[in-house]
This record gives C-alpha cells, sequence and structure tokens, in this order.
C-alpha cells in the first residue's frame, strides 16, 4: 500500500491563537492514580473531545478498563505505538491481583528496550507467583499473582526513566493494598529524569507521600487530596506551536508555567537564540525576539523536545549544539537518524562525535524540501513545524501518526493559515 503525501504550504500565515491537547505523559500518569484511588474515570476525560485525545491517552484508558473487569479470562490490549503506555500498563497488570492480561503493539514498538522492566518485576514478584512471559516480540503475558514479598524493585536508569516511572506507579498500587512502604531503587545513572520527578509530583497531588533520597523513591503514605487535580496543556506540543506563534504573530494558550512537564525547558533554551516568551491572561504565551544565536540542549534533560529544537536549528544564524542524544535511538524512531535526514533535507548540515550533535543550518533555504515520517509523530510535526518557520513548503509522507500525541495537530496548522493539501 503506498503511504499518503501531504503538501504543506506555508505560504498565506496569519497570526492565530493555537491550541495544544491535553499532555499525554500528565494523563498517564493522573489516570492510573485515578484508577488506584478511587478518582476513576478522571472528569477531564470525559470534558476533552474524543477526536482530540491522543491515542496513547487512550490506550491506557483501555488499558486500566480492562485491569479493572473482574479476574477472569485472559485479555488483549493493543498498546500500539505506546512506550509509556505499554510500560506503565505491564507493572499495573503485574501488581492486580489475578489479573491476565495479555499486551500487544507495533513491531517498532516491540523493538524499543523492556527488558530491563520486565527484570525488575520478575526479581521482585517472581518468586510470590507472577509469570511474565515475551513472544516474538508479542504478545507480551501477564498472569499476575495474589501475593507478594519484599517491597522494593530495583531497575538501571539509563535506557529510559520510564521503567522507574512505571514501577513507581506500581508501588502505589501496591501501598494502597498493603498499607506497607514499597520502593524503587534505580540502578546506575538515570536519563530524562524530569520524566520520573513529573511521576512522583503526580503521586503526591493524588495524595500520595514520596520519599526520596539518592537513587531511591518510597511510597510511605497516602491521604486522599481535597480536589482531583487539573490536566495542563501538553508542553510537547506547545513547542511546535510556540515556534509557529512566534513566525506568524500569533500566540498559544493552555500554556501552564508551572507544569512539571521537561519539555517547559523550551522556554529557558530559546533565550540563548535570542527568543523570549511572554506570558498573557490565562495561560496564553506567546514568543517574540530575532534569531542570533544558536542553541544548546541535552537529551538527558528533555528528549521529545531535541527533534524540535532542531527544526529550530535550521533557521538560526549560527550552529546549534545537541548533547546526550543517543536516547533519541530508542524513540518511535530512531530520531537521531531523523534529525539528521531533516536537516540534511533542508540543506544543513550535521556532525556527530560520541554523543554529541552539531547542526549547522543551510547558508541559503531550499525552495521545497521532503520528509517520511517513517510513523514517527514527532518527526511529522517538527518537519511542519520547520515548513512554517522558514516558509519552505513541505512534502511529508506519512502524516497520520501525529495521532498518538496531538491528534488536532494539523487543524491547528490550518488555523495559522497553512494550507494543506493530499
Ligand atoms: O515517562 C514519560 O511519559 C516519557 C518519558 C521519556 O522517555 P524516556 O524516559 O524513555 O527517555 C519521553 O521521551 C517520553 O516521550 C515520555
Ligand atoms: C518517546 C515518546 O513516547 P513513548 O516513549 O511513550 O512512546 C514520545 O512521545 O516522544
Amino acid at each position: 500500500m503506498s503511504k499518503t503525501k501531504l503538501q504543506v504550504d506555508p505560504s498565506h500565515l496569519v497570526p492565530a491563537v493555537l491550541t495544544p491537547p491535553i499532555s499525554k505523559s500528565d494523563a498517564q500518569r493522573a489516570m492510573v492514580l485515578a484508577h488506584l484511588t478511587g478518582a476513576w474515570p478522571l472528569p477531564v476525560l470525559q470534558e476533552e473531545p474524543e477526536q482530540f485525545l491522543p491515542a496513547d491517552v487512550r490506550v491506557i484508558r483501555r488499558g486500566i478498563e480492562t485491569l479493572r473487569l473482574p479476574p477472569g479470562p485472559v485479555r488483549d490490549v493493543n498498546c500500539a505505538d505506546g512506550g509509556a503506555p505499554f510500560r506503565i500498563l505491564v507493572t499495573q497488570a503485574a501488581v492486580t491481583p489475578g489479573a491476565h492480561v495479555r499486551l500487544t503493539g507495533t513491531p517498532r514498538l516491540g523493538e524499543r528496550p523492556h527488558g530491563a522492566l520486565f527484570d525488575s518485576l520478575r526479581e521482585a514478584l517472581g518468586p510470590s507467583g507472577l509469570v511474565l512471559t515475551e513472544g516474538n516480540p508479542w504478545p507480551v503475558e501477564i498472569h499476575a499473582p495474589t501475593k507478594t514479598g519484599e517491597p522494593v524493585f530495583r531497575v538501571p536508569g539509563a535506557q529510559s526513566s520510564q521503567y522507574a516511572s512505571s514501577l513507581l506507579l506500581g508501588c502505589a498500587a501496591l501501598y494502597l493494598r498493603e498499607r506497607r512502604p514499597w520502593r524503587v531503587e534505580i540502578i546506575g545513572p538515570l536519563t530524562s529524569a524530569g520524566y520520573l520527578e513529573l511521576t512522583v509530583s503526580w503521586l503526591r497531588r493524588f495524595g500520595f507521600t514520596v520519599q526520596e533520597s539518592e537513587g531511591r523513591l518510597e511510597v510511605t503514605d497516602y491521604r486522599a487530596p481535597e480536589r482531583t487535580p487539573a490536566m495542563p496543556g501538553d508542553w510537547s506540543s506547545l513547542g511546535y506551536l510556540l515556534l509557529i506563534a512566534w513566525h506568524t504573530g500569533g500566540s498559544v494558550e493552555r500554556a501552564d508555567l508551572s507544569s512539571a512537564h521537561p519539555d517547559q525547558a523550551l522556554v529557558r533554551l530559546v533565550e540563548r537564540a535570542g527568543l523570549t516568551t511572554v506570558a498573557g491572561p490565562d495561560n496564553t504565551l506567546r514568543m517574540t525576539g530575532k534569531a542570533k544565536d544558536g542553541l544548546v540542549a541535552s537529551g538527558k534533560e528533555c528528549p521529545d523536545l531535541l527533534p524540535t529544537l532542531a527544526a529550530l536549528a535550521c533557521v538560526l544564524p549560527r550552529p546549534s549544539t545537541l548533547t546526550d542524544v543517543g536516547v533519541l535511538r530508542l524513540k518511535e524512531s530512531d530520531r537521531l537518524e531523523g534529525i539528521r535526514t531533516l536537516v540534511d533535507a533542508f540543506g544543513g548540515k550535521t556532525q556527530l562525535e560520541g554523543e554529541t550533535l552539531t547542526i549547522h543550518p543551510p547558508t541559503s533555504h531550499p525552495s521545497h524540501f521532503s520528509m517520511d515520517s517513517k510513523e514517527d509523530h514527532r518527526l511529522a510535526m517538527v518537519a511542519a513545524t520547520l515548513s512554517v518557520v522558514s516558509g519552505v513548503p513541505l512534502t511529508l509522507t506519512g502524516p497520520e501518526c501525529v495521532e498518538k500525541s496531538f491528534p488536532g495537530f494539523w487543524r491547528q496548522l490550518e488555523r495559522a493559515g497553512v494550507r494543506l493539501t493530499s
């Protein structure tokens, strides 16, 4: 079957107020905690129009609904392309007494690393009867025990923070079940630490006490909060929209500057390039300034923002440096390669030394460029963002994948005057 192609024409831009979806990372955590603490279903999921819910949020919802059914026959949950949803559901299945589920996903999700999480669950719960089997790579089948042992999960942190986040949400479940402290011990360095902090902040908002010390997180208490916390807009999606608003003179809404999402780092990181964000009323934000320098950012701090920053780097007057880029190889596609392909397609150059990527913008813009999303939502959206901020038309192969985190993305682009044809 031939893949869909989308023509992106940025020659009629207008200033508009652009709206991100709810944050999938925040919503995933909040949904699990709502399920555990008796606050299910989360009101925000009923208020948000269904067609704008990120696909990954729908995956977690389906998974939780399955785990809420009384123990019975083996049940299937398709995690599609969702790394965090899959990893979170594996642990939630393993800590739901008697649950028997079979998880599947895309071939790419099957290729991404999960073994360290499986080993951690087997080490902690295997002696109590957990059965976790792996297909090739699908299905991953989990049969959860009804008892537990020593209250600790040990997991390495270098590949993904999602292992530790998933296990910490497991600790919350086990604390409520047993009323004894459960902890996660992280072995070695931790990547994407801000996402684990996001998990801790959601546990606290839902009433859990989490004690943190070097490489160790322990859930020690729970008291129901007075109200269910609100759901912020997605800072990863705000990244594309803010750059578009910068170029068109528009603004974004739902930009909560008190959010704990790691991609809020954008606001600080663009300052080096000469750009400033200006907050307006009701969580609106604009970006102003004339680009004067390159960017510097680390994949350890904000991995999902690096493709967006790479697009911006293509229109800056000086080179940009992205450090700790190795983690990008483990995402929905090899994003390190994806970034290099994008810069190359736009006429720029990249140089990789160890884990550091230098991006040299082109001296003049091409008249047109093409990009294949490789079914990676972020690559699709950053290619389109680059088209808008440079004014250069784009032919994009595989635009549908934006569904994963931002189903309304193309509609937002049309609001900014972008003409889309297939
Ligand atoms: O916990 C999360 O919600 C996420 C953590 C990060 O992954 P890693 O910790 O695997 O880098 C990030 O890239 C991903 O999009 C979402
Ligand atoms: C890497 C991502 O998500 P996940 O790991 O949850 O698939 C992402 O959304 O960029």
